[in-house]
């Protein structure tokens, strides 16, 4: 079976958590796409948000992770890209949640809120999870007009 896909971003506020997230997700056996930036030399989370949403609305990723440093600014801006629904989780059950019931195809973690061991079990739980589909299929489709 071909491994699915993930990208992978995040602006300066900490590219060790990402880098971590990266290799967290390959030993999971998914094909991590590590798009950067790879020093920690102040950047601009637009750009990154949106570099990462690019790549799954090209098909070239099947779910995005991306961090900064609340994971509000990179969010915002990953979703401002068409076909993207990005949530930023600091806890398990919500990111869960965004997949099985908002088929979210990103997920935003703030690396000065959380920690990394939280973090990796977030990313977990997103990873694992599965839209549910029927009623939740209903919203999702009127959230994409
Ligand atoms: O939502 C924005 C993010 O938290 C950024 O990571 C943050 O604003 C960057 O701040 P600074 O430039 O002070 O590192």
């Amino acid at each position: 079976m071909t491994a699915k896909r993930l990208v992978i971003s995040s602006d300066h506020a900490d590219i060790e958590l990402r880098k971590t997230i990266a290799k967290h997700a390959a030993d999971k056996g998914w094909a991590v796409d590590d798009i950067g930036p790879m020093t920690s030399e102040s950047t601009h989370y637009p750009i990154h948000g949106k570099a990462a949403a690019e790549k799954i609305v090209a098909g070239e990723a099947d779910l995005g992770i991306i961090v900064c440093g609340t994971g509000q600014g990179i969010m915002m801006a990953a979703n401002k890209v068409e076909g993207i629904r990005c949530g930023v989780c600091s806890d398990v059950f919500s990111a869960k949640m965004i997949r099985a019931h908002n088929n979210a195809n990103m997920l935003s973690l703030g690396a000065r809120v959380i920690g990394e061991g939280l973090a990796l079990e977030i990313v977990d739980a997103f990873l694992e999870a599965e839209f549910e589909g029927g009623r939740h299929a209903t919203r999702v489709d009127m959230i994409e007009g």
